[in-house]
C-alpha cells in the first residue's frame, strides 16, 4: 500500500513542480512567517494532543465531510490541542495544500504537514504553506533521502516528526538525528493496526527524544494506555474527527493527557 500511495505521490508532485518552479516555492518559503516551535509544543509536560484533518484514509474510506477545515481546526485548537495535523495528501487521504492554507489562516498553533514527503521541494512548500512541522516517514525513505530531509527540514526551522514502525526503523531514525520520533501503531504496509507496537518501541529510545503514539487513539483509556508508556504526545485523527464535538473530544484527551492516571515509567 505504501508503495502505491508514494507513485501516486510522486505524480502528483511532479505536476506541481512544473506549474510552480523550485525557485518560486523557495521564495515563497522564504518570505513565509517564522515557524513555530513545535518541539516546545510537543514537549510541554503531559501528553500533548496532535488532532488532525483527515477526511479518509486508505484503511477507512470516507471518515468525516469536512467542509471547511478551518473551522475543525479551530474547533481543536479552541479544545486545546499542541499541534494540529493537516493531511495534504490528495488521492487517498482527500487533503490539499488548500486545507493547510485555510487551517493556517484561522489558527496560530503550530502545523504539522502529514503526507509522504520523499523530495525537498515537497519540504519548501510545506514552509511556503505555513507549516512548523513535517512528517519524515522512515519506511519511504532510504537513509540517505531522510537524513537530507531531516537536515532541510530542521534547516528552514520547523520540526520533523520522523515515523517508524519498527525498532530497526526506530534505528534508522536515530542515526539521522531524529528529536521527534512517531511510532505509528498503523502498518502503512498492511494497515493493520497494534497498539503493543509503541509499547514495544518507545521503551527503547533515548529520554531526550520527544515521543509521539500515532493512531488508533478512540477516547481517553487509548491515551493514558500510551502515557503509561511513556507518550509524550498523542496524534488522534479518526477518534477526533467523527466527533459531533471536536472540541469537547480534543478536550477530553488533553485534560487526560494533562495528569495521566498512570505513572510513567522513569
Ligand atoms: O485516525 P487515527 O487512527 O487516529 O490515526 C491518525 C494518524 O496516526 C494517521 O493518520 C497517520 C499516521 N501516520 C500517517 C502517515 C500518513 C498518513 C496518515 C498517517
Amino acid at each position: 500500500m505504501l508503495e502505491q500511495i508514494i507513485t501516486g505521490v510522486r505524480v502528483d508532485l511532479a505536476r506541481r513542480e512544473t506549474a510552480i518552479p523550485l525557485a518560486q516555492i523557495r521564495e515563497a518559503a522564504a518570505q513565509a512567517p517564522a515557524p513555530l516551535d513545535g518541539y516546545a509544543a510537543l514537549n510541554g509536560g503531559g501528553v500533548s494532543v496532535i488532532a488532525e484533518v483527515k477526511r479518509a484514509s486508505p484503511s477507512k474510506g470516507n471518515l468525516a465531510e469536512i467542509p471547511d477545515p478551518a473551522v475543525l481546526a479551530a474547533e481543536y485548537a479552541a479544545g486545546g490541542a499542541a499541534v494540529i495535523s493537516v493531511l495534504t495528501e490528495t488521492d487517498y487521504f482527500k487533503g490539499s495544500l488548500d486545507d493547510l492554507d485555510a487551517v493556517r489562516k484561522k489558527v496560530s498553533v503550530p502545523l504539522l504537514r502529514k503526507d509522504f514527503i520523499v523530495s525537498p521541494y515537497q519540504v519548501l512548500e510545506a514552509r511556503a504553506h505555513g507549516a512548523d512541522l513535517c512528517l519524515l516517514i522512515v519506511a519511504a525513505l532510504d537513509q540517505d533521502t531522510l537524513v537530507s530531509l531531516l537536515e532541510r527540514v530542521e534547516g528552514l526551522g520547523m520540526t520533523a516528526l520522523v515515523e517508524v514502525h519498527t525498532e530497526l526503523e526506530a534505528d534508522r531514525a536515530l542515526r539521522a538525528g531524529a528529536k521527534v520520533i512517531g511510532v505509528n501503531a498503523r502498518d502503512l504496509a498492511t494497515l493493520q493496526v497494534d497498539r503493543s507496537v509503541f509499547e514495544r518501541i518507545a521503551p527503547g529510545l533515548p529520554r531526550d527524544v520527544v515521543k509521539i503514539a500515532e493512531s488508533g487513539v478512540r477516547d481517553t483509556r487509548d491515551l493514558i494506555r500510551y502515557a503509561s508508556a511513556g507518550a509524550d504526545a498523542v496524534l488522534v485523527g479518526e477518534g477526533v474527527v467523527k466527533q459531533k464535538k471536536p472540541r469537547d473530544a480534543v478536550a477530553e484527551l488533553v485534560t487526560a493527557g494533562s495528569h495521566p492516571a498512570t505513572p510513567r515509567p522513569s
